[in-house]
């Protein structure tokens, strides 16, 4: 039965999962990239196989590390994949929507997918019934809105989220919540309504670190998962990693 890890290294995070053939028994963050971090994981779950999807300038050791280690897998558009990407340049496209893509397909292979990562960015990914990934739309996250308001102006305060907030706000902090918050809640409303009107048969799924924010205030039905996008990464592996 293999084991297998697979890494996703985006810009706010770097994470992980173990799974057990098809079963996820591990979940992790990374504080770093380093050989030396990742080492203990090795030594502990003994991975026989190991797929990363880096979106980041990674540790460039790593590759090499993991290759001694494990029967390692880089993500890249060159990958066998479960979707085609008839677009201008394939190999622009960040390897996490590849995955995400990946896993959408997997799971709703009939229907239209858009498949959106609410991580540092928003990415929304668009795979037609014949497993084409057409590209989508890239917008800022979460944190970035909070930053972005904090750092380009001289009074804004830098807000956290939260998910116990007015629709109107009533001071600056809760109008920060609100702009941003249900400001991207209606942005993905209504990014899903326009593809909807082009597509009837369209599944939407949502995952990345901030879908928990979301989930309850989009009037779409959505497919939520968190681990949506390392179930592509294990479908990838299998793929070219078997
Ligand atoms: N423990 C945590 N530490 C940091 N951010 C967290 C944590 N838990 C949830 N989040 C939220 O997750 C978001 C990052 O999501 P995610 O990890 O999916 O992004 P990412 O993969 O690093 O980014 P991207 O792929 O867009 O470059 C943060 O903006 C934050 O709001
Ligand atoms: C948009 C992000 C940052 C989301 O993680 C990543 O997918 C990325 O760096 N993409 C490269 C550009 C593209 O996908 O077209």
């Amino acid at each position: 039965m293999p084991t297998t890890l697979c890494l996703d290294f985006g810009n706010t995070r770097l994470k992980g999962v173990i799974f057990s053939n098809t079963d996820i028994v591990e979940v992790f963050t990374l504080t770093n990239d380093s050989p030396s971090t990742i080492e203990p994981i090795l030594n502990q779950f003994k991975p026989t196989h190991c797929i990363l999807s880096s979106v980041i300038h990674h540790n460039e050791a790593l590759p090499e590390f993991l290759s001694k280690h494990t029967r390692f897998h880089l993500l890249s558009h060159e990958s066998k994949l479960p979707i085609s990407t008839p677009i201008g340049k394939p190999s622009t496209i960040g390897a996490d929507r590849l995955a995400i893509c990946s896993a959408a397909v997997s799971l709703f292979p009939t229907q239209h997918n858009l498949a959106i990562g609410l991580g540092s960015c928003i990415t929304y990914n668009y795979v037609n019934p014949f497993h084409e990934f057409l590209g989508g739309a890239i917008s800022p996250g979460m944190n970035m809105r909070f930053r972005a308001m904090h750092e380009h102006t001289a009074k804004l305060p830098l807000v956290q989220a939260d998910t116990n907030f007015p629709l109107i706000g009533y001071d600056t902090k809760t109008n920060l919540q609100s702009g941003v918050l249900v400001g991207m809640a209606k942005e993905i409303d209504g990014i899903i309504e326009a593809y909807k009107e082009k597509f009837s048969d369209l599944k939407v799924s949502i995952t990345g670190g901030d879908m928990h924010f979301f989930k309850t205030y989009l009037k779409n039905e959505i497919y939520t998962d968190e681990h949506l996008l390392f179930k592509g990464l294990l479908y990838i592996n299998q793929l070219n990693n078997p």
